[in-house]
């Protein structure tokens, strides 16, 4: 399945002009036994994932349509979601990949200026559960608290019993590899956008790429060729592209060995270029390893510093797992920039988390390969860091072709 809309297809059924199905009671259980009321509002099913929460104020249809919340069921924290309702451009790949969703108040809004259709008929109309009324403000201090957990959203007529069952019988976030749920099956080529004179020839390997990311590299001249992920170095050298793109995605980047196998070939050879999942892959493609965060970073209003200029971005972010600092450690002190050793030479600590000391960023000092751990394409979220577009084709593929 591939994720991406090519510009002007019609991406996914938007809702008629319904009302959702009507409320009923419904449940949030977590595996640790807590629940939390609520009312289903639209698809009245189970749904059971890794319970995970975003802080972000807007862009509920972005993160719902991000493949990287792939198996994750997703706890809003701002109170009203819904209140613009939903249209095509806001999509960042072909469907909804988050399991579920928790809100406090789920609106509809399909009269709302710009809306194509309602949050929740459109949510119906997918197939998404959706409790709304429950109270986030306690389930987030929660999840704070004790970190991300599986647990799953229950109509009330299912019985604590089976809906603990059914939270048992999903696999835990940790070692999990759902890149192939999200992948394409074939290759797929876009040119530059509308207008745009080419400038390079990128390759990225599809890990459940987000439509922001691909519209930030063809406005800026790339023409951009998808890959399937389990897609060999040699097909991708053989393609010769100016610079490989390692996309964002789902899932455990500790249980993707075989993509960091054909990172790790294709390092030195080609500029290589990550954001998230892929900042991670060519980490551990290099010999740096990753963890799971307590509760991940999910929002976008996070500080993260540019350790060379001092420049302080406020990010969007989406991750649950990091990538540990230089000397092994969770949190980075100090706010040089830190170089380490790794298979492919000096590797320097790039980019900050202000909130955490979590690593951000990391540039290859012999080879050309650079990443970030936040989202720059803002997909949603403020645009401060989408410079690091103009960065990486400046620094890794240099001016025209
Ligand atoms: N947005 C992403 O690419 C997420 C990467 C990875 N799945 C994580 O949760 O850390």
């Amino acid at each position: 399945m591939s994720t991406v809309t090519p510009a002007g297809s019609a991406p996914q059924p938007l809702p008629r002009n319904h009302g959702p199905e009507g409320a009923q009671p419904g449940y949030l259980l977590l595996e640790d036994g807590t629940r939390f009321d609520g009312f289903s509002v639209t698809h009245h099913a189970p749904a059971v994932g890794e319970v995970v929460f975003t802080t972000s104020m807007s862009g509920y249809q972005e993160t719902v349509t991000d493949p990287s919340y792939r198996g994750q069921i997703v706890v809003f924290t701002y109170p009203l979601i819904g209140n613009y309702g939903v249209a095509r451009e806001h999509m960042e790949s072909d469907a909804i990949h988050a399991r579920a969703v928790v809100m406090r108040e789920g609106v509809d809004a399909e009269d709302a200026p710009c809306a194509e259709g309602g949050w929740l008929s459109w949510l119906t109309d997918c197939a998404v559960p959706a409790l709304s009324g429950a109270d986030t403000r306690a389930l987030v201090r929660h999840l704070r608290d004790k970190g991300a957990m599986r647990g799953g959203v229950f109509p009330a007529a299912v019985s604590p019993a089976e809906a603990r069952a059914l939270i048992e019988a999903e696999p835990p976030m940790s070692g999990r590899d759902l890149v192939g749920e999200v992948t394409p099956q074939q290759p797929f080529e876009l040119p530059p956008a509308d207008g745009v004179a080419e400038r390079a020839f990128v390759a990225a390997i599809d890990t459940g790429i987000k439509a922001s990311i691909v519209r930030n590299l063809r406005e800026r001249g790339v023409r951009l060729r998808l890959f399937p992920a389990y897609s060999s170095a040699q097909e991708l050298l053989v393609a010769n592209p100016d610079a490989v793109f390692l996309a964002n995605g789902p899932g455990d980047p500790a249980a993707l060995d075989r993509i960091v196998a054909t990172v790790r070939e294709l390092v030195g050879k080609v500029p290589v270029w990550g954001i998230c999942l892929g900042h991670q892959l060519l980490c551990r493609a290099v010999g740096l390893e990753t963890f799971k965060l307590p509760f991940g970073h999910r929002g976008a209003n996070h500080p993260v510093k540019d350790l060379a200029t001092g420049r302080i971005d406020i990010t969007s972010q989406n991750h649950g797992f990091a990538v540990l600092g230089p000397r092994g450690e969770r949190r980075v002190e100090g706010d040089e920039p830190l170089r380490w050793e790794t298979d492919f030479g000096t590797a320097e600590l790039s980019q900050l988390n202000l909130y955490d000391r979590t690593v951000e960023g990391l540039v290859l000092r012999d080879v050309p390969a650079a990443t970030v751990q936040y989202h720059p394409e803002a997909g949603p979220g403020p645009h401060d860091a989408v410079y690091q577009f103009d960065r990486f084709l400046e620094q890794l593929i240099g001016g025209s072709r």
